[in-house]
């Protein structure tokens, strides 16, 4: 069975006797779906012990309705942890982890200010901070981080070599829907119709048609486009369908 630990103190007393075993670290904000369970499968597969994290954090989002309909789902996820032989899942609440009220945060102040930074302000300062604690909380060899949100992947392998951190960062592709859109929690928000049209987005990222196109393509479609950009040799953008932001990338 998954042992669900909520408080720093009970996880550092085993963490303590932990000894010399390899510990591996995925962590997320909970609603978990065939995405997450594959860095779970890769984690279960590489290390002597895994430890999950599910802590929504509120210090990531700009937009307080995003938060407040954020899904949730502790029962199911808790059912998932267990059917991948999970050891831990670190569940703590806010007061746990920011214990400062967030007065000190980590920033970047260059690439976390562009593609979703530009239009999350405070989001990468958010995440930066979250991981850099659960890091020093949870102190694992490996972490897995998947390439859908390719940008903070980028941002906390960034930090991992700012900061000295002995920790092994393990980039895990994107899994997809059998139709094509990645899997993400906040596909869960979509309605049937809206989830059949967001299905445009990754059609048109993977076409052979220039940024330009494909973000006019998405607004004559109907999508609002925060940005269609490439680099590192992948085309990558950011839409919404209604309320609901996706993101997703491709290597061109
Ligand atoms: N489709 C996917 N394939 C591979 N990894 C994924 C996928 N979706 C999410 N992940 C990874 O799972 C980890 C936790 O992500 P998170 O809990 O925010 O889920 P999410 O589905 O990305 O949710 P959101 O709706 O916030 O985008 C991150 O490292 C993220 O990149
Ligand atoms: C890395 C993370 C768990 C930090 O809250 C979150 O941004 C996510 O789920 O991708
Ligand atoms: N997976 C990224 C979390 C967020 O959108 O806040």
């Amino acid at each position: 069975m998954t042992r669900i630990i909520k408080k720093i103190s009970e996880w550092r007393k085993v963490r303590n006797e932990t000894e010399n075993k390899s510990i591996g670290f995925v962590p997320t904000m909970g609603a978990l779906h065939r995405g997450h369970e594959s860095l779970i499968e890769k984690s279960v597969s590489d290390n002597e012990i895994t430890v999950v994290s599910i802590f929504v954090n509120p210090t990531q989002f700009n937009d307080p309705d995003d938060l407040q309909n954020y899904p949730r789902a502790f029962e199911k996820d808790y059912e998932i942890l267990n059917s991948h032989n999970v050891d831990y899942l670190f569940f703590p609440d806010y007061g746990e982890i920011y214990n400062d009220n967030y007065r000190y945060k980590l920033s970047e102040s260059e690439f976390s200010k562009i593609l979703c930074g530009k239009f999350r302000p405070g989001h990468f300062d958010g995440v930066l901070t979250v991981v850099m604690k659960l890091f020093n909380i949870i102190k694992p060899h490996k972490a897995y981080f998947g390439e859908k949100d390719y940008q903070q992947l980028k941002l906390i392998e960034g930090m991992c070599k700012a900061f000295f951190m002995d920790i092994e960062i393990i980039q895990c592709p994107i899994v997809r829907d059998v139709d094509g859109l990645a899997l993400s929690s906040r596909n869960k928000l979509l309605s049937e119709e809206e989830r059949k049209f967001a299905l445009n987005f990754p059609r048109l990222l993977k076409s052979d048609k220039s940024k330009e196109e494909i973000f006019r393509e998405l607004e004559n479609l109907g999508f609002k486009v925060d940005y269609i950009e490439e680099m590192d040799g992948r085309r990558l953008g950011a839409v919404y369908v209604g309320n609901v932001r996706l993101i997703d990338n491709v290597k061109i």
